[in-house]
């Protein structure tokens, strides 16, 4: 046994993937041999959906076939809708979403099939079905009617307009799906190590999914969005802004939407891709003052902590302009990382060693409970 031990598994190597890689050096996410940057910028969600899932970018019609099949599993089981209307007002949204995921499983006939045919179609019917989660929890929450997927609309334009209730513009679609890439995919974070470490029991891909909903949900990872969009909506301006984070940080706390166990002190690509895309948002939404007042929060931090914006720092005011509530910015995270996730449980599936760690285990020893006089052993008792 190693004596190695390194908190929170800081650098440590925990599987070996043909999917994803943090090249920081070359400041490159490496996703299935492409820059995941460079894919954002010049293909659609759904071909990230058919290169995490097939190994290789689709061809056109092989994209087509990805949606159609997705049209086709749109739709949730009523019982499913009834049961997110029951979950009490109060309900957090991320318990919403683990809730609906966990409640699908049991309609999918293929449940106990590991095989990577199976494990695909359920990647398919997650796909498909998360998006209508988020939406329906959304409005079952708000007493809002559901509204049904739009099958003429493309899947983005679809998931927008399940939340929103608007058909989003041509450029809201293109940024909304830009987003959905960054989010896709991120090698080893928080969330698909606890969806590997499920999986490797050969639990089944929705459990292992479940499970990374509420490993997202916390604020040291994906709930860091919609901490960073009420920051920035309690500031309201660049001079409460700066004042605001200085507080914070002269009282040692952490400001969302800033640093990374990974890039540490460099930055993450994504978080400038959103950022150009928040700059064009803004400015067709008249909305300059929120970018103004995100880049000074980007230079408070960088002159006062050394520290870079992650993708959530700017994830969170794109998902503001485009209209998506923020109780709902981790969800949507979660909608878009289901795919890089279920890459991650087939790949686990594929080639299988189950995770189970040791300890330094640093407690007492050698103790004994007290011998108490009358107190009959279970062997005297059967006797
Ligand atoms: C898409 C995503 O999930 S990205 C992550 C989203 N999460 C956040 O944005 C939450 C805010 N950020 C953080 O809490 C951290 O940067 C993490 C959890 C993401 C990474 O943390 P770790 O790798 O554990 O870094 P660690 O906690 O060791 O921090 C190193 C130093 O930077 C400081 N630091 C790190 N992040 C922050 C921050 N956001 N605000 C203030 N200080 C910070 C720490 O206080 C520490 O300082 P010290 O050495 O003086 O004690
Ligand atoms: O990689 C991480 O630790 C967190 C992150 O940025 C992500 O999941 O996108």
């Amino acid at each position: 046994m190693s004596d190695d031990y390194l908190p929170g598994l800081e650098n440590v190597i925990a599987s070996e993937t043909n999917i994803s890689y943090l090249d920081v050096e070359k400041e490159e996410i490496v996703v299935r041999g492409y820059d995941l940057i460079e894919l954002a910028q010049n293909v659609t969600y759904l071909d990230i959906v058919g290169l995490l899932l097939d190994g290789a970018l689709p061809n056109p019609d092989e994209r087509d076939s990805i949606e159609e099949k997705l049209r086709e599993e749109y739709g949730l089981p009523q019982n499913v809708n009834t049961i997110l209307q029951l979950l009490p007002e109060q309900a957090d949204f991320m318990d919403v979403l683990r809730t609906g995921i966990s409640a699908i499983a049991s309609y999918d006939v293929d449940l106990e099939d590991r095989s990577r045919e199976a494990n695909t179609r359920k990647a398919i019917r997650l796909l498909a079905k998360v998006p209508e989660i988020v939406a329906n929890g959304y409005r079952a929450q708000t007493k809002q009617p559901f509204i049904d997927p739009n099958k003429e609309l493309s899947y983005t334009a679809n998931f927008l307009y399940m939340i929103t209730g608007r058909v989003p513009t041509k450029m809201e679609e293109a940024i909304f799906d830009q987003s959905l890439i960054v989010y896709s995919e991120h090698e080893m974070p928080n969330s698909t190590f606890a969806a590997r470490v499920i999986a490797s029991t050969q639990s089944d891909l929705y459990g292992a999914l479940t499970g990374a909903v509420a490993s997202l949900k916390g604020t040291l990872h994906g709930g860091a969005n919609e901490a960073v969009m009420a920051m920035l909506l309690e500031a309201g301006s660049e001079a409460n802004l700066e004042a605001l984070m200085l507080n914070k940080l002269s009282k040692k706390e952490r400001i969302m939407g800033f640093g990374h166990r990974v890039y540490m002190k460099k930055a993450d690509p994504r978080a400038l891709l959103m950022k150009e895309a928040l700059a064009e948002l803004a400015l067709d939404k008249n909305q300059l003052e929120l970018y103004n007042i995100c880049v000074l929060g980007e230079e408070v931090m960088k002159r006062e902590k050394n520290l870079h914006p992650n993708l959530d720092y700017y994830a969170a005011p794109v998902y503001y302009l485009l209209g998506i509530p923020i109780e709902l910015f981790t969800p949507v995270f979660l909608a878009a990382r289901t795919i890089g996730i279920s890459a991650h449980v087939i790949e686990q599936h594929d080639n299988n060693r189950l995770f189970r760690p040791r300890v330094h285990y640093k407690g007492p020893r050698d103790l004994h409970p007290p011998q108490q006089s009358g107190h009959l052993s279970r062997k005297d008792e059967y006797e």
